[in-house]
């Protein structure tokens, strides 16, 4: 067994072109590699590919080439092994109004052939929170208890990988904590997960390995914090003892933001600039510091700076 929950090789997707609409490569030859146990964060711009890449691995969308194997299992020689490994939170809400919770688990227990003495459908109604709310009918269930079931259904079959396509996209900050408990136990009982996001802070949080897909194709993955450092940017925030005057002289390189308090926002990249020629260069100026800060990029800035890059480069 590889010590990878997912290992993808040259992944494509071409979707067919209808009348009078080009075929659309949604994935241009994706290689990727999650580790076991990992919480995996899979970001990109809207129209990147991320569903289509997570609809593969749920095993509802056809690659055009490539291999898929999902905990070791390839999905076109064990398709059933591959899928019984794997368990997709979908984004969208729909679900049969007139089933239960507890029904809906069960059906779908049923579907993965879950033999009804392993079933765990009183425990997977507490971990999601909808114990009193088994017997309704799902119609009547809010949003959020809606997408809480969508999580029970991606666990009956207690699969070793997780995947969660923008969970918490539009949810209150309640089940946001909810989820992200529930995620959290569950990877610290050893379940691979795998989420995209919308939200940068929360992927930096969550996700101990990074992989951001731009076009449909793998732009970068990295550990988070490596991928985090990978820009070296830095921020020097001074804040004046009295108004800075105009027209500062800095070393090459740095920009100056002029912020609302009347703080002075220096930034410079660490490969090129120390701190200390910054500080020399607002002391040179006649700038008496009152009090200074530092700001490091955060994944919202490589986010940018790398989709940027493939942009300009394209
Ligand atoms: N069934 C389909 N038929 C044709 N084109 C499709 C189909 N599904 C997706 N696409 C196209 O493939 C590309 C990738 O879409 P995909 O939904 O995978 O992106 P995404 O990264 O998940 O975006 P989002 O963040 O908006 O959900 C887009 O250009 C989209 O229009």
């Amino acid at each position: 067994m590889s010590q990878f929950a997912i290992e993808i090789e040259g992944l494509t997707k071409t979707y067919a072109g209808q009348r009078g609409v080009a075929p659309k490569t949604a994935l241009d030859g994706v290689d990727l590699k999650v580790p076991q146990g990992s919480i995996f964060g899979l970001l990109g711009p809207n129209g990147a590919g991320k569903s289509t890449l997570i609809n593969i691995l749920a095993g509802l969308v056809r690659k055009s080439a490539g291999t898929v194997r999902i905990w070791g299992f390839d999905q076109d020689v064990n398709p059933r092994q591959s899928r019984a490994a794997i368990g997709v939170m979908p984004q969208e809400l729909n679900m049969d109004p007139f089933f239960t919770p507890r029904a809906s688990l069960d059906v779908q227990a049923g579907l993965y052939g879950v033999p009804k003495a392993q079933r765990r459908t009183d425990e997977i109604l507490a971990m999601i929170g909808l114990s009193d709310k088994a017997d309704a009918y799902s119609r009547t269930l809010s949003g959020g208890m809606r997408r809480r079931l969508l999580l029970g259904k991606a666990l009956v079959h207690a699969p070793h990988v997780l995947v969660l396509d923008e969970p918490t996209a539009g949810v209150d900050i309640e089940l946001r904590q909810m989820l992200w408990q529930n995620v959290r136990r569950l990877n610290a009982e050893g379940m691979t997960i795998i989420l995209t996001t919308h939200y940068l802070e929360e992927a930096e949080e969550m996700c101990d390995e990074i992989a951001i897909i731009h076009q449909g194709r793998k732009i970068a993955h990295d550990q988070t914090s490596r991928l985090i450092g990978r820009l070296d940017a830095k921020t020097l925030v001074i804040h004046p003892a009295e108004a800075a005057p105009e027209g500062l002289a800095l070393p090459e390189g740095v920009e100056m933001e002029r912020r609302g308090d009347g703080a002075l926002a220096l930034s410079y990249r660490r490969g090129r600039t120390s701190a200390e020629d910054v500080l020399d260069a607002v002391r040179a100026a006649g700038i008496r510091i009152q009090d200074v800060a530092t700001e490091e990029p955060n994944l919202e800035d490589v986010f940018l700076a790398l989709t940027r890059s493939e942009t300009e480069a394209a």
